[in-house]
């Protein structure tokens, strides 16, 4: 893969390309992603159909173990690491392209592996910053209907062709979560984490959101509406930090340190080594 963002591989005949995890497909065969073909509606009066499924769905588990096989080895190196979400559709002129750039950059100062879903926008921003303060840059991509590769400014980078094998692996491999601004896909990931972390499914787990501006109406309603009819605890709010500086999110993280118990071992003085 390319790291030179001036020259990305160009593939002239882009338009009509399209894989399902390594296959090459026809364009006419195009639009059926992996994760389409699992959550794909059987009709149960069909027993044709149902008999298919079965035979097809057991073998479907080995692919899906495959595919957490083949990302615990690639990500098994990794040091400790901060997965960055936010929307794919940011353009690279935009504020928030730069903000997400400064991010990445700090995380990396601070010396944190970046890991985003390694598409373009503010996946590509925080690679960006991270590349360039001299971290690992990792990219998690995710089979889509169309031909998308990673962003330029991946180091290390992996295509998966499940969303939950991926989701795996961005909580994993990351002690927290940075939110910058986004559309569905970053609320998915942000509102999974938070249920992730109130449940203690992982614990010292910091939620960071990037702009006061952009997420101030969400945590609005969150306390007006889901704490004031008691759909969360009004606690639940102190799982998300709020920040508009990058320096703010590495201090948000250092303030959870040192993070989940024996993920990596600790120094004499119990704490974290860097
Ligand atoms: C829509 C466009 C590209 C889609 N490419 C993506 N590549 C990798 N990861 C993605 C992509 N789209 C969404 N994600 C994941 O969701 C988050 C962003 O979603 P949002 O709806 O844009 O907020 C992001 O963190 C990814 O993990 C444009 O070319």
């Amino acid at each position: 893969m390319s790291t030179d963002p001036e020259s990305p591989a160009a593939d002239p005949a882009a338009d009509d390309v399209c894989y399902v995890g390594p296959i090459r497909m026809r364009p006419e065969q195009r639009g059926k992603t992996t994760d389409r073909r699992l959550l794909e509606w059987v009709d149960p009066r069909d027993a044709d159909r149902r008999a298919e499924r079965t035979m097809r769905d057991s073998w479907r588990v080995l692919r899906i173990q495959s595919e957490f096989v083949a990302g615990f080895d690639a990500m098994s190196e990794v040091a400790e690491a901060v997965t960055v979400f936010g929307s794919a559709r940011l353009a690279p002129d935009s504020p928030e392209y730069a903000l997400g750039v400064r991010v990445g950059r700090a995380l990396g100062e601070a010396g944190y592996a970046v890991i985003t879903g390694g598409g373009p926008g503010a996946m590509q921003a925080a690679n960006q910053g991270a590349h360039e303060a001299g971290a690992q840059s990792i990219g998690l991509n995710i089979e889509l209907p169309f031909e998308q590769g990673l962003n330029p400014w991946v180091d290390l980078g992996m295509n998966f062709r499940y969303f939950f094998v991926r989701k795996t692996m961005f909580v994993k491999y990351a002690q927290a979560f940075v939110c910058l601004p986004g559309g569905m896909g970053t609320l998915d990931e942000l509102f999974e984490a938070l249920t992730l972390v109130q449940t203690k499914k992982v614990v010292r787990f910091p939620i960071v959101l990037v702009g006061s501006d952009f997420w101030g109406g969400l945590l609005d309603w969150m306390r007006d509406v889901l704490a004031a009819r008691g759909m969360i605890s009004p606690e639940d709010l102190d799982l998300l930090t709020v920040v508009d500086d990058p320096d703010d999110v590495v201090a948000a993280i250092e303030a959870a340190a040192p993070t989940r118990p024996g993920m990596n071992p600790p120094g004499v003085d119990g704490t974290i080594a860097r």
